[in-house]
């Protein structure tokens, strides 16, 4: 008798179980989903990186309207192979380890992800043509200390001018850096990509596309076969793109030149701490002091006033602060 439940028992435990069965045909079990990494997004369509091979995808209804960004690392299923023509599936996006943000200004409330997962942010100056402009840099260290992400100065064009008064600087906050120019042999930046996923920003026309197709050197081809595939023109003025280093060095990805480097979503009390040669001036500030122009005994005015703060950075710092604090908070 009781022989006989166990045995009804086995049955309907079964039984639904096999009518399930025609429904994971539309809806695949994701056991199969294998792992890949979102090298380039255009409207939509995603191609992947799927065991070094190039794979076109979209999103699939578990993703929902979450974004699915240049790094993320996502499981996919369907046609991974690329061979049948068909679009894969992302079906997860696998937890961010970095974030990096930017807004179109200070006061843009629409933040954007601009990649995923990248643990170096290389903020690439050119030494002249463009001039330098400190105060992107500044806001770049503030960007990569809010994302969580190892900040490295990279000055290209070093047959234009002397790195040494840009350096005197940044290397006195412990930044790292490195100077290139074309024809480089590159191996101070290899080195220092080495192991990474970096992110590259820059003002338009520092070099960077020129830096990224010396370190990648078929990376023209690849930019091509992906226009080729998706049949749109040239992805790279519009949208970062993800690249693998030659000998599986790392990662980097290139980012589209940029004008400003908003950033509305960092707390302007955080700002102090991506200038770390001000952030220890402050230790005796009156208590709530947001160090800015005019605020009542803040040691900076103090330290200005000896001449131990580098009047530049104080400037930098409170520029920045004044166009934050102008914004809106959110
Ligand atoms: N003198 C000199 N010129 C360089 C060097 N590297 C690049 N250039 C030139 O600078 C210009 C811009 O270089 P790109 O590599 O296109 O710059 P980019 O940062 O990718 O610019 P966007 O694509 O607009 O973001 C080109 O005319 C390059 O030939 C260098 O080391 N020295
Ligand atoms: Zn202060």
């Amino acid at each position: 008798m009781s022989h006989r439940y166990d045995e009804t028992d086995h049955e309907s435990y079964e039984r639904p179980r096999r009518r399930t069965r025609p429904r994971t045909k539309d809806r695949p079990s994701y056991d199969d989903a294998v792992d890949a990494r979102v090298i380039t997004v255009d409207r939509g369509r995603f191609t992947l990186d799927v065991d070094g091979h190039r794979v076109m995808a979209m999103k699939s209804r578990p993703i929902g309207r979450k974004g699915v960004v240049v790094g993320d690392r996502v499981r996919v299923v369907g046609d991974v192979s690329g061979r049948d023509g068909s679009l894969a599936r992302i079906v997860e996006v696998t937890e961010r380890t970095t974030v990096l943000r930017r807004t179109a200004d200070d006061d843009d409330p629409v933040e954007r992800v601009i990649v995923s997962n990248a643990d170096q942010l290389v903020v690439v100056t050119a030494l002249a043509d463009p001039e330098p402009r400190p105060r992107l840099i500044d806001r770049a260290l503030v960007a990569a200390y809010d994302a969580g992400m190892a900040p490295l100065l990279c000055l290209t064009k070093a047959d234009l001018a002397d790195p040494e008064p840009l350096l005197r600087t940044y290397r006195s906050l412990g930044v790292p850096w490195v100077v290139t120019q074309r024809g480089d042999d590159l191996s101070e930046v290899r080195a220092a990509l080495q192991g990474h996923t970096s992110v590259l920003v820059g003002h338009s026309g520092v070099g960077k596309s020129t830096l990224v197709n010396a370190l990648v050197p078929d990376a023209h081809r690849e930019v091509g076969h992906v226009n080729a595939v998706t049949g749109r023109g040239r992805h790279t003025s519009t949208s970062a793109y993800l690249l693998a280093l030659p000998d599986h060095a790392g990662w980097i990805i290139d980012t589209p030149g940029i004008r400003s480097f908003g950033l509305a979503h960092v707390q302007p009390e955080r700002l102090i701490e991506a200038f770390p040669d001000l952030d220890e001036m402050t230790e005796e500030c009156p208590r709530g002091c947001t160090h800015g122009e005019g605020e009542p005994e803040c040691e900076l005015d103090e330290a200005l006033a000896a001449g131990t703060a580098d009047p530049d950075r104080v400037e930098s710092f409170r520029r920045l602060l004044a166009a934050r604090e102008g914004g809106q908070e959110y």
